[in-house]
């Protein structure tokens, strides 16, 4: 199994990149964003605990995610290799992720991040939420606790995923085939 985690600032474009790099390497992509969505939409019981810090623009809290998280990586025996989008975001869920993976037999190979700088993703956050319906996309001060959150919380995963030589990083500015081809790179040299 190949696991890779893509990684990045609110905005970033992980999304994007997922959409074509599941294809291209015919991984089963996991966004815990979507899934807590999904769950938000059809009023689920976890969409209903979730629900007020994701409007928030804060983290969901760690329990709660990790069991998301483990449930759907469950729903894919067959996955020949999972893409985690939007998961880790805290030491606490790395920490999870790696226990979960070793107990299956397998583990993360590589983490890439795709970097760009503040202002413009804020920018380009504001654009996604005048068509999104997304509610913490509609408000730059929601923006900003998610950056903030970012910055306390999911920052220091780079150190954790460095120390380990799993962490690379791609210019996030540039054409969406041009971010696909350096993160396309990195994945072929693994
Ligand atoms: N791994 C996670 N841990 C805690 N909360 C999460 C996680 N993934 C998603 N969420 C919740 O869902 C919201 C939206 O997730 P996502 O679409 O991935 O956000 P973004 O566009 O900010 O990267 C987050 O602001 C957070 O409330």
């Amino acid at each position: 199994m190949t696991n890779i985690v893509l990684f990045g600032k609110p905005g970033a474009g992980k999304g994007t990149q997922a959409e074509f790099l599941k294809e291209k390497y015919k991984l089963t992509h996991i966004s815990t964003g979507d899934v807590f969505r999904f769950n938000l939409k059809n009023d689920t019981e976890l969409g209903k605990q979730a629900r007020v810090f994701m409007d928030a623009g804060d983290l969901v809290p760690d329990e709660l995610t990790t069991k998301m998280l483990i449930d759907e990586v469950n729903k894919h025996p067959e996955a020949n290799g999972i893409l985690f989008d939007g998961y880790p975001r805290t030491l606490s869920q790395a920490e999870a992720l790696d226990g979960f993976l070793t107990s299956i037999g397998s583990k993360v190979a590589a983490t890439i991040a795709l970097e760009a700088d503040d202002e413009l993703l804020v920018q380009r956050l504001l654009e996604r939420g005048k068509t999104s319906g997304r509610i913490d996309d509609q408000d730059e001060e929601k923006i900003r606790n998610r950056y903030q959150e970012y910055n306390e919380k999911t920052a220091p995963l780079m150190d954790y995923y460095q120390a380990q030589g799993k962490f690379f990083a791609v210019n996030g500015i540039g054409t969406i085939a041009e971010i696909t081809q350096r993160v396309s790179a990195v994945i072929d040299n693994l």
